[in-house]
């Protein structure tokens, strides 16, 4: 089929066969039962959804809560899904073309900051392409999360998995202790700094004739099968009301919900408790939270009601209470619901187009025309594609082998947009297995500059060094320390993403064991890490960068500790960094105060991304700008950020916090001390040619002196890139240190230019 098919060109392919929407509906009936609890309350008329207090939650709730059960964003998009009875593929087509032409416009700045209205008010009405592209990519298989079968069934390899499920089963994250828990997470728009604006890299401007047809070639379909849907849902929610008939808590009456003390009846004393009761409760429980004084029975106190809400959320959702707590205090009541709600469903499946080896356009016609149904996926971005359903395993295609695009969930886009890393910048990427971000990193540098790519987790590193291969990444080093060994292991970075290892509180839909496995002590400890590696980022950049000295911090978990908390400590211990904003044109603003604790007020600038209001895995981002050296980093030699004298370095707390468990038996790509030798003597032989010295009359001991001394001299020099020596990706520890657990040295700080890494 592929070559056949894929020869042909533009022009919309045939509407998508009927079999295959019938195929999906069967599917999505059998996956569908919490969604449809959820609009029973909603259809009965007993949840008054929208809180106009609070936008955020308004994004689902307009949708009922049904809506963010489904795999589709709450974008711009969404909103042309609405109401399409009739009109529906022109109403999708408008908006995809208006998205396209914004592209266009957007080519110029890519502030897009009138977009985030749109995409802000869209959440409204997502489409109900259903639990997603993951069942349809090939359904389920074995007691796998939802997503976990998306990623069998796209198809993919192993590194590709990590990728997909934002790298977090493959392997784990031993160091400190700490477990797969931390390897969560998974990320453009555009730099504070104007100027940086125009650079972006977009390869899809001027593309919006082409985009509609694109879209257009998937609306017939689509749209059969929204309209299917949507005569669905009516006969489900006639079913509802008549079913809501019964039930006897009328809008206004005060509703008896809560556990009487002796009383061993309700639903949550049950051995087996009844689900549907448990829910009614729940949703009776925020009304009344919603509207107290008038709702709730005399004598009884908030507090009760909350203990109660929280207990049936356990038992509903399967939360540890502990958890349960710390995610209902984020929110109000009504909107924890919709988080609880939203993490029972899969997130959209999302793929981002490798612009290194392909434009969306082009790609996005290639998989149509293999039965892939897609579309963009919203303004904010030029690179991604939400796959609805697909013939084809997404991790398989002719296309992913040739490295045309990479499966990664939508929020993990939005580190690097922060990042808005420049063409030939320098980059560090502290936390980056499996790559999904570094690879993106390299797609906006165009292959230009350099990446160091790091990561802690030698098997993990494997997945990001396939990625790195199979998308053509060019620029990019790979090395394997614990990352609080930066800078004295190099330093002088232009920008350094930080993409911590946190709890994973914001993908409970990708690894639900997040409900009950994360203790108190989890969220001591991995804030204890996140706070040494902040101040480890920050100490990283060179803060005299002329198109730099940005640091972004993420991490795909919703507690406060793990980011504001985390964010509040590096301003304090660094007062040479600040915040500055993201550029993102959506998120929440992160919180300023919380339970009586004050933070920066720049901390509005830091974005939170939650499944129910946006329909992309929970995530934080933050972005700072270093605006002088680091306080312990001035030395005799120098003020440079690129740790010239590693010894003066103290860049953070060093108590430890666990056990370090290196996962010593995975080998990695080979790394070798033997093999590194020889790639760093041939680049010390390049170098002393490069000086007109012969390398055969320079005698063992000079050649180390030699060595050491140029490394100092280039580091002295600001960063001048040791040309010709060729170093092979994954094999080589950076300056000759042993790769894992790298002892810091005061030798290994200058700038050294990374060498080029060819990929491929
Ligand atoms: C959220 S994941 C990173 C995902 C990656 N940025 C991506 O986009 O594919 C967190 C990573 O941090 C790594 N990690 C944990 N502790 C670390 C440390 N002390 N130093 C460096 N990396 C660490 C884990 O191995 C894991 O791969």
């Amino acid at each position: 089929m592929g070559v056949g098919r894929r020869m042909k060109k533009q022009g919309p392919p045939p509407p998508l066969d009927e079999s295959r929407v019938s195929a999906l509906k069967k599917r999505k009936a059998g996956v569908i039962d919490d969604s449809a609890r959820g609009k029973k309350r909603k259809a009965s008329g007993e949840i008054k959804v929208p809180t106009p207090a609070n936008p955020a939650y308004n994004h689902t709730t307009n949708s009922g809560l049904k809506h963010v059960t489904k795999g589709k964003f709450a974008n711009g998009f969404g909103n042309a899904h609405k109401g399409r009875k009739g009109g529906q593929g022109v109403r999708m087509a408008d908006a995809v073309m208006s998205g396209a032409l914004q592209d266009e416009s957007e080519s110029e700045s890519e502030s897009q900051n009138d977009d985030a209205a749109g995409f802000l008010g869209g959440g409204k009405e997502e489409v109900s392409t259903d639990d997603d592209a993951a069942d349809l990519l090939g359904g389920g298989e074995e007691a796998m999360s939802t997503d976990d079968d998306a990623a069998d069934l796209l198809g993919r390899g192993e590194e590709e998995d990590a990728g997909l499920l934002g790298g977090e089963e493959e392997g784990t994250s031993e160091d400190d202790g700490l477990g797969d828990e931390f390897l969560g997470s998974g990320s453009s728009v555009y730099d504070s700094d104007p100027q940086h604006e125009k650079a972006r890299f977009s390869e899809d401007e001027n593309e919006s004739d082409a985009e509609e047809k694109l879209t257009a070639a998937n609306i017939v379909g689509l749209s059969r099968r929204l309209d299917e849907e949507q005569e669905e849902d009516a006969a489900e929610a006639q079913l509802e009301l008549e079913e809501a008939a019964l039930q006897t808590n009328i809008d206004g009456d005060r509703l008896n919900v809560l556990d009487d003390e002796d009383e061993n009846t309700g639903p949550a004393s049950r051995i087996a408790p009844d689900l549907q009761l448990l829910r009614s409760r729940i949703t009776d429980t925020i009304r009344i939270l919603d509207d107290f004084s008038k709702l709730s029975e005399p004598g009884r106190s908030r507090a009760e009601y909350t203990a109660q809400f929280i207990k049936d959320v356990c038992l509903y959702y399967g939360y540890s209470s502990y958890l349960a707590e710390k995610l209902f205090n984020l929110f109000t009541p009504r909107e924890a619901f919709a988080f609880f709600e939203a993490n029972e469903s899969p997130r959209p499946v999302v793929i981002r187009t490798n612009t290194i080896r392909t434009h969306r356009r082009e790609l996005a016609q290639s998989l149509i025309n293999r039965g892939v149904t897609l579309e963009p996926v919203g303004k904010w971005s030029k690179v991604g594609l939400q796959v609805f359903e697909s013939q084809v395993p997404l991790g398989a295609t002719p296309e992913y082998l040739a490295g045309q695009y990479i499966i990664m969930a939508a929020s993990s886009f939005l580190p690097v947009m922060a990042l808005a890393p420049q063409e030939h910048e320098r980059i560090l990427d502290m936390a980056a297995a499996p790559g999904g971000k570094t690879t993106y990193i390299a797609a906006l540098m165009k292959n230009t500059g350099s990446i160091f790519a790091n990561d802690t987790n030698k098997g993990r590193t494997k997945a990001l060094i396939g990625n790195i291969h199979r998308l053509g990444v060019k620029n990019t080093v790979v090395c394997n320390y614990d990352a609080r060994e930066f800078p004295r292991v190099i330093g002088g970075f232009d920008r350094v993403l930080l993409d911590a290892p946190c709890s994973g509180t914001g993908v409970i839909a990708k690894d639900p064991s997040v409900k009950t496995n994360k203790t108190e002590k989890d969220f001591m400890q991995l804030p204890h890490l996140q706070k040494q590696l902040l101040l480890c980022a920050i100490d990283s950049v060179d803060h005299t960068s002329k198109t730099g000295g940005y640091i972004v911090y993420s991490t795909c978990s919703v507690s406060i500790e793990e980011n504001e908390q985390v964010v509040q400590y590096a301003l304090k211990k660094r007062p040479n960094v600040k915040l500055v904003e993201t550029g993102l044109t959506f998120g929440i603003d992160g919180f300023v105060s919380y339970m009586g604790k004050e933070f920066d007020p720049k901390m509005k600038t830091t974005k939170r991304f939650y499944p129910h209001a946006y329909n992309v895995d929970g995530f934080f981002v933050s972005k700072f700008k270093k605006t002088g050296p680091s306080p312990n980093m001035s030395t005799k030699e120098g003020t440079a950020d690129g740790a010239r004298n590693g010894e003066s370095l103290s860049t953070a707390d060093r108590t430890p916090i666990a056990t370090d468990n290196e996962d010593e038996e995975q080998p990695f790509g080979g790394f070798d001390d033997s093999e590194d030798e020889r790639y760093m003597e041939k680049a010390r032989r390049n170098r002393l040619r490069r000086k007109g010295i012969d390398p055969k009359t320079v005698n063992g001991k000079e050649k180390a002196n030699d060595h050491a001394k140029s490394l100092e001299k280039e580091g002295s020099t600001n960063g001048t890139a040791v040309k010709g020596s060729s170093s092979k990706v994954a094999t080589t520890g950076l300056n000759g240190l042993k790769p894992s657990k790298a002892k810091a040295s005061a030798n290994a700080g200058p700038r050294v230019k990374a060498p080029t890494v060819g990929a491929e």
